[in-house]
């Protein structure tokens, strides 16, 4: 008899929740849609009039089961005319970027020219009122966005000569990479994302990481090219790299009027209009033919590479094209609209928040080319079906089902974000968590705008809302009970650094582990355990500023110093050759013994080098399969604390081929203990090696600190690129983490003040010799000490 068993072991970052949305079903047919539609009316007008409760739950499947794999095509295509026009109209969009390219003043002048705000305040203005998506302290100090905020707001636009009102729900994210998870989290949930670029700098190394999560999450985007008042603003080097670096193909939709400080307004190459900003913070927008004669020409070129590069992506264009025809706007319009939301292609717009300039315009284009809620693929998992994805419907009539993507404390208590994805929330009313099967009630719902709320007494399909005293966790799914559905969650980065802590008060012990408490449950990047050798208590995040923040909170919101121990790194352990090994284990102590024998081999994982893997070739049932899955058990245990550092293992894989066992004294327990023991020992002859993350450091400063920072960084790591820009040049380099602990400080030595840098892991290599040689060393050194105590 043959067994064979494979566990997986994921090593590096994870789906929070269930796997991963899907992305599209290809078997949408009008037809299931005609069924979901009818069936759904049934189970309603079956339920309130004839009250047969068992004839309406059967419709009820039935349209569940017609919903099975449908596309979101399908269901946009066959919406009723009410709901296609209420969905229409809303976009729930976040707005995305590199670090300071002006997320935060983009989101201000939104809400300015929305209506939603009064007046117009600056990140770090000199005001001190600071903007109004960066409501905490620490964000208007330090003028960085540190959490997501939610806002919502109406945008007018004018179609075919009518006013159209469009609701918007915006989420604006962080741009360092500590503060990732908000943006993991928000592309999570939205239908389409506004990738900010500085008309400077171009794509950076945190654009490539937001644009690698807008792929995760098949986050259709526009993109605006920031700061064009810039000295060195240069659109068409952003609109190159998007294509060249990012791989998505993209064009301007329009052409700079003036440039630099003279920059006025552009040229829209759609209409072949020019439109600027007029009146007191450009709320005018006039719209004229008044285009320089020195720009006609560029604007020609640009607009046929508009239709050229469209060509490529959308068949309608491709034969126009190919009739050697002109699109009319309206063609072109609606191709965009397809590519964008296809993902196939990115329309580039362009202006400056600072100036006031051409945000309307991006608006605008976050209508017109950003899908509704009702042309996105959202699946969930129908658990009754073994997990088979199912379509969301966003109608408001349909059961309810949503996803709380954010918790959030605030002094009104605890308040969850929740994307509805199909049917209505209404306050009073019940929900199940599909995770622990509790039913809780809905008391409160608000609209978050920043740090204030606005009551509401239901939400529709499509919309995002904060609900309040709802006990779950990120990423928990919420139905109405009728519904066996949950839907994946975000994924989780894994933690490339901790240190310890502990309050320097003794009294303020009970302040400590509440805030903790709240920070672990708000972001499942901040972790925090006990280590058992010694019992420290040890937080771990996404960086030193991802942890420094904490501390610094829990000083000014809980009133709580702390003392911190030296940052450390998640080393992780690996083994490099194949070693064979025949591990008996057998005590005996009076009663019954403990007896296992466990024969195979270990060797580096050739599938993936961060994944483990553990397979059994037992041949002849010399161990019964019982006794298997106890030693997976045993290889999973033996790779969460390494022989080595007690770090985990990485990369390893473990076939267990023959062993034996006896009648009285072989358990799961006797299996589990000898695959650990067996895999420590043979851990030394496969070459088992410490690994340290290596980080993807990207540094940018004025071009006259060059030179120091070639020096700064020559010690510290293995430079990849570098780049010589106009005003500022940008070094790329691989890192090891540890060498980087307190970098903020000598940079800031280095380029007084004046350089910037951002961290991201890229991979785990081997350290150097000598530090595995000290950390071993020290590891051993403390398991000693504890034996003998
Ligand atoms: N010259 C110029 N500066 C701008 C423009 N937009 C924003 N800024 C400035 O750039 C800096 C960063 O702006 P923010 O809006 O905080 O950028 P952000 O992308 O939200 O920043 P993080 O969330 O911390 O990554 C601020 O000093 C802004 O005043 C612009 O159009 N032109």
């Amino acid at each position: 008899m043959r067994a064979q068993r494979t566990v997986t072991v994921l090593a590096n970052g994870h789906f929070f929740g269930e796997s991963h949305r899907a992305s599209h079903f290809n078997l949408g047919a009008s037809a299931r849609w005609a069924a979901v539609q009818l069936e759904a009316r049934r189970a309603f007008s079956g339920s309130s009039k004839l009250g047969a409760a068992n004839a309406a739950q059967a419709a009820l499947k039935a349209a569940q089961d017609a919903a099975a794999n449908l596309t979101a095509e399908a269901v946009a295509a066959n919406m009723s005319p009410e709901e296609a026009h209420r969905l229409s109209r809303v976009r729930n969009i976040g707005i995305a970027a590199h670090i300071d390219s002006g997320k935060t003043t983009c989101t201000e002048r939104v809400l300015f020219y929305t209506g939603r705000i009064k007046a117009i305040h600056e990140v770090r203005g000199r005001d001190s009122v600071g903007a109004k998506m960066d409501s905490m302290e620490l964000e208007r100090e330090r003028g960085i966005t540190i959490q997501s905020a939610a806002t919502f707001a109406d945008w007018k636009k004018k179609e075919n000569g009518k006013d159209e009102t469009y609701h918007i729900n915006l989420i604006d994210t962080p741009g360092h990479i500590d503060f990732t998870i908000e943006v993991e989290r928000a592309l999570r949930v939205l239908d389409g994302a506004v990738m900010i670029l500085c008309a400077v700098s171009g794509v950076q190394s945190q654009t490539i990481t937001v644009d690698r999560q807008m792929k995760r999450y098949d986050v259709p985007r526009i993109s605006f090219v920031n700061k064009m008042d810039r000295m060195g603003a240069n659109p068409w080097k952003a609109v190159e790299q998007i294509n060249t670096k990012l791989k998505i193909p993209a064009a301007a939709l329009q052409v700079p009027i003036g440039s630099e400080k003279e920059f006025e307004g552009v040229v829209d190459l759609i209409n072949m209009k020019a439109i600027r900003n007029d009146g007191q913070r450009g709320v005018i927008i006039k719209v004229s033919d008044d285009i320089p004669a020195d720009l006609q020409e560029l604007c020609e070129e640009k607009r046929q590479e508009l239709i050229e590069k469209l060509a490529d992506v959308d068949d309608e264009i491709a034969e126009i094209f190919l009739d050697e025809q002109t699109p009319t706007p309206e063609q072109i319009k609606a191709a965009i609209r397809r590519a964008t939301i296809a993902r196939k292609f990115t329309p580039v717009l362009m202006g400056t928040a600072l100036a006031d300039k051409c945000i309307q315009p991006m608006l605008d284009a976050v209508c017109d080319y950003l899908p509704n809620p009702a042309e996105v693929d959202n699946m969930a998992l129908d658990r009754s079906k073994g997990e088979q994805p199912v379509q969301l419907i966003p109608y408001n009539s349909l059961p309810f089902v949503g996803l709380a993507f954010k918790l959030e404390e605030n002094p009104y208590g605890q308040l969850t974000y929740i994307r509805v994805y199909q049917g209505t929330l209404k306050k009073g009313t019940y929900l199940y968590n599909s995770r622990t099967g509790k039913k809780i009630r809905i008391p409160r719902i608000v609209r978050m705008h920043s740090n204030e709320m606005e009551d509401v007494a239901e939400i529709g399909a499509g919309e995002i809302c904060a609900v309040f005293g709802v006990d779950c966790a990120s990423g928990d799914t919420f139905t109405d009970g009728q519904l066996p559905y949950s839907m994946s969650s975000m994924y989780v980065p894994d933690a490339v650094m901790s240190l310890s802590i502990k309050p320097k008060r003794s009294s303020d012990a009970d302040a400590f582990s509440k805030a903790m408490n709240r920070f672990q449950r708000e972001d499942p990047t901040f972790r925090l355990h006990v280590d058992e050798e010694s019992e420290e208590t040890i937080i771990s995040g996404m960086g030193e500023l991802h942890l420094d923040i904490y501390i610094e909170r829990l000083r000014r919101e809980y009133k709580c110093d702390c003392e911190t121990g030296q940052p450390r790194v998640a080393y992780r352990e690996t083994i490099t050759r194949r070693a064979d090994y025949d591990f008996l284990l057998k005590r005996q102590s009076g009663g019954p013994g403990d007896f296992a024998r466990v024969m195979g081999w270990i060797e580096p994982n050739p599938e993936d080098s961060e994944k483990n893997h553990f397979e059994t070739q037992v041949v002849g049932g010399t161990i019964p399969d019982k006794f298997l899955s106890a030693c997976g058990k045993g290889f999973e245990l033996a790779c969460e604390k390494g022989p080595l550092l007690g770090h985990r293992v990485i990369g390893a894989s473990m076939v267990v081929n023959d062993g034996a066992t006896h009648v009285t004294d072989s358990s799961d327990y006797a299996f589990s203990l000898a695959t650990q023991m067996a895999f420590r020992k043979a851990f030394d002859d496969a070459g088992g090696v410490v690994l340290e993350p290596l980080m993807k450091t990207t540094i940018t400063a004025p071009n006259e600190f060059q030179g120091n920072i070639l020096m700064l960084m020559n010690k510290r790591g293995t430079i990849v690129d570098t780049e010589i820009g106009p005003d500022d040049f940008t070094l790329i380099a691989d890192c090891s983490l540890n060498a980087m602990f307190g970098f903020s400080s000598h940079l800031r030595a280095a380029t007084q003040g004046k350089g910037e840098f951002g961290m991201e892991f890229s991979h785990y290599a081997p350290a150097p010799m000598q530090l595995q040689k000290e950390l071993v060393a020290k590891y051993q050194k403390e398991l000693e000490a504890k034996r003998t105590k």
